[in-house]
């Protein structure tokens, strides 16, 4: 059994890739790929550990499959989990809601009792407003592979170095 659920969503394919090379980083054996459009539940269960990918669509909303699924978080037991996140957004096209599904999500789950990890600093990006910055620090990785993919390889690599500590892996 795998220990580090992650569960993603992508409209477009970039969130998934981006999954795929955190699987990649932190070992096949170790994490697990869900796509949240076939998920229930109950696939929730089974991990101490999780990840929660979102890309943020129409202008501050969640991808639609985690809008799909949203109001079944309520069903989920969140208290003794650890949870990071990540996210892709344009930082440049969507300078006032970069990132705003990673926040929504963050917020949603840590009022289900789940103990957020994974935190991010927000230098070198450049945008107006996110919801997915508490303390003047983003709630879980921050990946914008339209305007800045060569970037996406050493800061996936930096969060999972970081992940492996704070989820004691
Ligand atoms: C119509 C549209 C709306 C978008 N809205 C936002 C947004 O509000 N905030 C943001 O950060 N990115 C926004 N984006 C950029 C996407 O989040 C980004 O391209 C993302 O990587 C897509 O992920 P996916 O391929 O996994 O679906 C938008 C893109 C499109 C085409």
């Amino acid at each position: 059994m795998s220990k580090v659920g992650l569960f993603f969503g992508t409209t477009t394919g970039k969130t998934e890739s981006v999954a795929e090379m955190i699987q990649q980083e932190l070992g096949e054996d170790v994490v697990a790929l869900h796509d949240i459009s076939s998920a229930d539940e109950s696939d929730f269960e089974n991990y101490e550990y999780l990840i929660v990918a979102c890309p943020t669509w129409n202008i501050g909303e969640l991808q639609s499959d985690w809008d799909g699924f949203f109001p079944q978080l309520d069903e989920i037991d969140f208290s003794n989990k650890k949870v990071a996140y990540f996210g892709t957004g344009d930082q440049v096209g969507y300078a006032d809601n970069f990132m705003d599904a990673l926040g929504i999500l963050e917020e949603k789950i840590s009022e289900l009792g789940g103990t957020t990890v994974g935190y991010w600093s927000a230098e070198g990006y450049d945008f107006t407003e996110s919801k997915a910055i508490k303390n003047g620090k983003f709630v879980g990785l921050a990946v914008d592979e339209d305007n800045q993919p060569e970037l996406t390889e050493e800061r996936v690599k930096a969060w999972v170095a970081q992940l492996k500590r704070e989820f004691s892996l």
